[in-house]
């Protein structure tokens, strides 16, 4: 996919690892719809890109991923503004083990959410372009979190959607023109790790061994993956046709995609007319 005048979809936008792809987007010259649920921090992140991309090229659109009519008014409101959709990327998320129904809701419902409203606006046979839905997991979703069951659970959810949208939906691909993929980034320097550097802010997140990991991340923050460099390998995928279904994963050694165990009964339709 040429990015060039392509219209993307953010959530989570307005910081950390959705922004710097919101800003990569832009260089490439696509325009970018930035949906977060903190206005403050989504009208700062939209005048900073503005100046530099230009305001005709980005917006901002208030919306709490948890309420399904939020999604749907910044899904009407981006094509309003500029008149098409070919890239969602499903990214807010949270660290919260105590609310752990609120961590369900924001880190996976709404993913799927998200992916069942924006299909329609994307689909080439409902008048869409076609076009891609990326969806954001993390090595958390591939392996297990002893800090983080739940999100860990969230985020194995995600992979799980994903693969299987994209499996479902494969055969069609040539009629609706929508591929769907996840990216697993290992830990990231963004305002979400940082905020694991404060036992109390853990415990009161319900984190497990919060001493240990906000010693871990105080130790190793500064040394950790950038966001900059989750959004230039999130970018290459998502301009990456051949890629649908793919989890990728994304560590200071580069990526791999990780395939899932072979199973002979429903991963493809073939098997359906058994
Ligand atoms: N930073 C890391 O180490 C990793 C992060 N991830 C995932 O990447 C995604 C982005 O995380 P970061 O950039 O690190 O975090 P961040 O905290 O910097 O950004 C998350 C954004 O999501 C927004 N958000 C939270 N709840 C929302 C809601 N209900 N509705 C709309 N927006 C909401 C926040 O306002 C914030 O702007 C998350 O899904 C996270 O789980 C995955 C792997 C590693
Ligand atoms: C106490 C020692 C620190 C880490 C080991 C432990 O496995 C763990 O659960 C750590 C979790 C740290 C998470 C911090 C931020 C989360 C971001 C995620 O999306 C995934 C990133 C890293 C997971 C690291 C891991 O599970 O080892």
């Amino acid at each position: 996919m040429n990015l060039k005048d392509k219209v993307g979809f953010i959530t989570g936008g307005a910081s950390g690892i959705g922004y710097a792809t919101a800003e990569l987007l832009l260089q490439h010259g696509a325009k970018v719809a930035i949906i977060d649920v903190n206005s403050e921090a989504g009208r700062k992140a939209v005048s900073n890109l503005a100046v530099k991309y230009g305001e005709a090229n980005v917006t901002f659109v208030k919306c709490d991923v948890t309420e399904d009519g939020d999604i749907e008014e910044a899904f009407k409101q981006t094509i309003a503004k500029f008149g098409r959709l070919d890239i969602i990327m499903n990214n807010a998320g949270i660290l919260n083990e105590s609310n752990y129904k609120l961590l369900i809701s924001v880190n996976l419902t709404a993913v799927i959410t998200g992916t069942m409203l924006g299909l329609k606006y994307l689909r080439k046979d409902q008048g869409g372009n076609g076009g891609v839905i990326l969806n954001m997991s993390s090595i958390s979703g591939l392996k297990p979190s002893l800090c983080l069951p739940a999100y860990a659970a969230t985020k194995h959810g995600v992979v799980g959607y994903t693969r299987s949208m994209a499996n479902s939906m494969a055969a069609d691909i040539d009629v609706h023109g929508v591929r769907f993929n996840c990216v697993c980034p290992e830990c990231t320097d963004t305002p979400m790790v940082r905020s694991l550097e404060s036992v109390d802010s853990l415990n009161r997140r319900g984190i497990h061994h919060a001493q240990a990991l906000s010693n871990y991340v105080s130790e190793n923050v500064d040394d950790m993956i950038k966001a900059s460099y989750i959004a230039e390998n999130t970018i290459k995928l998502l301009a990456d046709e051949t890629k649908n279904g793919a989890a990728m994963l994304i560590t200071s050694k580069g990526v791999a995609f990780i395939d899932p165990p072979e199973h002979p009964y429903f991963t493809d339709r073939a098997n359906l007319k058994r």
